[in-house]
């Protein structure tokens, strides 16, 4: 296996570097921190997501600055390029990835950071520890292989974990402590089954006692039902007679007691007949008598009606002669009547006339009325009505205002000068209490002390003077003001009163119009009243007539209708009822004078004596009738009487026996109660029993269920113990290490007959810590350390690839970090040479080195160098 090449990207001080490893012996060169480290830990991350130096974090891994880092190595394997990509940190793990680049193009075989590191192994048997171990050689660490070469190799083969399987605590003891565990819980598994099943047997016992008297309760029951159905049916059989028996005497009996109801009811038909045949005379001659009263009430009712006729007749004739009397009456008041209507009508034709008389007589009235009122206000208003002496007094008044408003404005000038005076000598008091110099504001001479006082006291004397006068003026202006204000009001009053005097007169004018054109108006009604007045006295007089005839035009009216033809229709109808009355008395002459409603009395009363009678014949008939029915009844019931005497003899009903049939099955039936009670209480403890033992069945089965992995669980903790056995360092560990011992001896020697050594063998043995011994020629046996630095290198390369060999298919490259470190120069070129005759075990070397003089070694040169904070690679080929 050979690393192609390596693409770094933002990997320790890798910005974005491609390595390609074209040569057998790849040297890596470049000054102290250029970054030639950081390449052998982008291959140890590629493969184990580790750095070989002590990083902590995968964060350190990744170049400062930037988020993440991306490594991608490329390795070739039986002619197959596999290409493995990581990344930091462990958010983009998923993104891992190993593919298989076929025809330039990639497929993908594993994905996520668990999963190609498990194809690695699997693909490459690529592990981790035997790596680093072997042909990854750090620092200065080509001899580390010797130190602790047992414990190494235990490492390498995973030895170490052997021992941690096996260990007391570890996971086969814990395995074997768990079935133990178990082995016991199913011993006491065990204990409780046996238990269960004795208690089963306890409980199937008892379940057998009680099946047992179920059944013999069974036997007794059966035995007892039958004797009680042959009860039962003997019982209804009794029930059925006895039920018919009591109808029978019952009916019996009734049957008599109706036969001697029956016999009560006819025993007096003898004397009922002959009652009836008596009655039955006297109702034959009630049809006459209904006959009789027919024609009495008839005749009565003739007799009614010609009353009624008389009456009407009656009537006739008073109506007659008072129709005589009005038409005799009427006649008289005729000519008065007509005069009536003719004044009437003549009123009626004066009418409009004497309305318009009337409505001008009252407007005359009313108009006579106003005039006198106008008349009296004319009279009034004159006095009243004064304007000329009022607009005297007005002008005399305004006069007088505007010379006291003159006298006022002028005083009003007057105190103002005074108050300009007095604002002016107070200004000038002032400025003299102000002067600093000593020039006089006043007068411009020298401002003495005396001087300023004589000022001062001058100025304050006129002050005080023009002070009285300002008050003076103020109280003269003030009154001035009062009598203009008296003024003002007398001038209003004044005005007020001619307003009201200018009114006046326009009233005063307006009323004397309103009086000729009354005066006017009056003289005309007066000259159209004389015009009416003589069909007014006119209608005057007929009125009066009206009124004297109206008394007898009303008479007449009453007596309007009574005409001459109603008369003679009166006396017509007079004539016909004297004819009928007449007719009728004829009829009834026989019946007349005759109380006929005393004879219609005596009938009726016979009649009613008769009615009661035939009430009394339907009675008696009725009871013959019913007396015919009972005899009949009586027949009938003898007939049945007999009929259910012979059913009775027939049913041989027994009483006695009855009671004690329906005794015997009380007695079954509490017998059965009984045992169906004790039945009920045994099935009860029946059904739990079986269901306790079905419940103890289940739990065995159960139990033999568990139990059945008792016998696997103690082959399986035996095996186990035996494994652990096994597993000890005498047994397994001991036969892989004499194992691995011969093959790593073998495979050494091997490598080192390829060095020119003087050994003829060189021997490991993993139970010394110093285990490597070398023959020498004479045959001596030199342990390691007493060896040459040369000798050493040597062996410790071989042993590293022999170790390598023994355990990995195929070693295809080796990995130098620095191996110059601590050598002087010989041991150096002596390193050149080894490193040299190493090509032909190892297909492909990886050195890196700070060393210039290693370069010879090399036939592929990669030079680092670091500018600013990143790695630049130059490669320069060695050939
Ligand atoms: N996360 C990081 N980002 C950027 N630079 C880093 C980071 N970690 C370490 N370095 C720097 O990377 C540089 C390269 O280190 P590296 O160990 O690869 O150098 P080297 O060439 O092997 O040097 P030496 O021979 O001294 O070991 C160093 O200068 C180091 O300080």
């Amino acid at each position: 296996m050979i690393i192609r090449r390596i693409d770094i990207e933002n990997f320790l001080s890798h910005e974005r570097s491609s390595i390609e490893f074209k040569g057998t012996v790849n040297v890596i060169i470049g000054h102290n921190g250029a970054g030639k480290s950081s390449i052998i830990d982008a291959i140890s991350f590629s493969l184990f997501r580790k750095s070989l130096r002590d990083a902590k974090k995968q964060e350190d891994l990744i170049k400062r600055g930037a988020g993440r880092a991306t490594v991608t190595l490329y390795l070739e394997t039986k002619g197959k390029i596999y290409v493995i990509k990581r990344n930091a940190p462990n958010q983009y793990t998923s993104e891992d990835t190993i593919s298989e680049l076929v025809n330039e193009t990639r497929r993908t075989v594993a994905r996520g950071a668990t999963t190609v590191s498990q194809k690695i192994k699997e693909l490459l048997n690529l592990d981790e520890e035997v790596l680093k171990s072997t042909i990854i050689v750090g620092q200065g660490k080509i001899e580390s292989v010797f130190e602790n070469l047992p414990d190494v190799t235990k490492k390498i083969l995973k030895i170490d974990k052997i021992e941690k399987l096996r260990d007391s605590n570890g996971p086969i003891k814990e395995v074997m402590d768990k079935i133990n565990n178990k082995i016991i819980e199913l011993q006491s598994l065990e204990k409780y089954k046996n238990e269960s099943e004795n208690q089963k047997i306890q409980k199937e016992k008892e379940l057998e006692n009680i099946k047992r008297e179920l059944e013999d309760l069974n036997i007794k029951e059966e035995e007892k039902k039958k004797r009680y159905e042959e009860i039962v049916k003997l019982n209804e059989e009794e029930e059925k007679k006895e039920k018919r028996y009591v109808e029978l005497v019952s009916l019996l009996s009734k049957l008599k007691d109706d036969i001697s109801k029956l016999r009560e009811e006819i025993k007096d038909e003898n004397k009922l007949i002959e009652e009836r045949e008596k009655i039955e005379k006297d109702v034959l001659e009630k049809d006459k008598l209904i006959e009789e009263r027919e024609k009495i009430i008839e005749a009565q009712n003739k007799i009614k009606l010609a009353q009624e006729k008389e009456k009407s007749l009656k009537t006739i004739k008073i109506n007659l002669a008072e129709l005589e009397e009005k038409l005799k009456r009427k006649r008289e008041l005729e000519e008065d009547y007509k005069k009536y209507i003719e004044i009437k009508r003549e009123l009626e034709e004066l009418e409009e006339k004497e309305q318009k008389f009337n409505s001008l007589s009252d407007r005359l009235k009313s108009l006579k009325i106003k005039l006198s009122e106008i008349e009296n206000k004319i009279l009034n208003k004159k006095i009243s009505i004064n304007i000329e002496e009022l607009d005297k007094e007005l002008q005399k008044l305004n006069e007088d205002l505007n010379n006291k408003n003159q006298e006022r404005e002028k005083l009003a000038s007057q105190l103002g000068e005074i108050k300009g005076r007095i604002e002016e000598l107070n200004k000038l008091l002032g400025n003299l209490n102000q002067v600093k110099g000593n020039v006089c504001p006043v007068c411009g001479r020298e401002l003495s002390d005396d001087h300023k006082r004589k000022i001062q006291n001058e100025i304050t004397e006129k002050l005080k003077e023009l002070d009285e006068l300002n008050k003076k003026l103020k109280l003269e202006i003030n009154k001035i003001n009062g009598l203009i204000s008296e003024l003002n009001q007398i001038i209003n009053k004044k005005s007020k009163e001619k307003d009201i005097a200018i009114r006046n007169l326009a009233d005063y004018n307006n009323l004397l119009t309103q009086q000729q054109e009354l005066k006017k108006e009056i003289e005309e009604i007066e000259n159209e009243i004389e015009q009416l007045s003589t069909y007014h006295e006119k209608y005057i007089k007929l009125k009066d007539e009206e009124k004297t005839l109206k008394p007898k035009y009303e008479e007449y009216l009453k007596y309007y209708d009574v005409t001459e033809e109603k008369i003679r229709e009166l006396e017509r109808q007079k004539v016909e009822l004297e004819n009928e009355i007449e007719e009728i008395m004829n009829k009834v002459r026989e019946y007349y004078n005759t109380d006929l409603t005393q004879k219609i009395r005596d009938i009726e009363k016979r009649i009613q004596e008769i009615k009661g009678k035939e009430n009394k014949l339907r009675e008696l008939d009725t009871l013959l009738a019913k007396i015919e029915t009972a005899k009949q009844k009586i027949k009938q019931n003898e007939e049945e009487i007999k009929k259910l005497t012979d059913e009775l003899q027939l049913l041989n009903f027994d009483p006695n026996r009855f009671q004690q049939i329906k005794r015997e099955k009380e007695v079954l039936e509490k017998i059965l109660g009984e045992i169906n009670s004790k039945k009920g209480e045994l099935l009860g403890k029946k059904e739990v029993l079986e269901n306790d033992i079905k419940r103890l069945e289940e739990q065995i089965k159960d139990y033999e269920e568990k139990l059945k992995n008792k016998q696997k669980l103690i082959t399986a903790y035996d095996k186990l113990k035996k494994l652990r056995e096994h597993l000890a360092e005498d047994k397994l560990q001991a036969y892989l290490m004499n194992t691995v011992k011969s093959l790593v001896e073998d495979s050494l020697n091997s490598i080192l007959s390829r060095f020119e050594l003087s050994f003829t063998r060189v021997e490991v043995d993993f139970n010394d810590k110093n285990g490597i011994y070398a023959y020498t020629t004479s045959g001596q046996r030199l342990p390691v350390n007493l060896l040459s630095g040369g000798e050493r290198v040597s062996i410790a390369l071989a042993l590293r690839l022999a170790i390598a060999k023994s355990l990995m298919n195929e070693v295809g490259f080796l990995i130098l970090d620095e191996p110059t470190v601590n050598l002087d120069e010989y041991r150096k070129k002596e390193l050149i040479d080894i490193i040299r005759s190493t090509v032909e075990v190892v297909p492909q070397i990886i050195v890196v080195t700070h060393d210039e003089e290693l370069l010879q070694a090399g036939d592929y040169i990669i030079r680092l160098e670091k500018r600013g904070d990143s790695s630049k690679v130059e490669v320069i080929n060695n050939d």
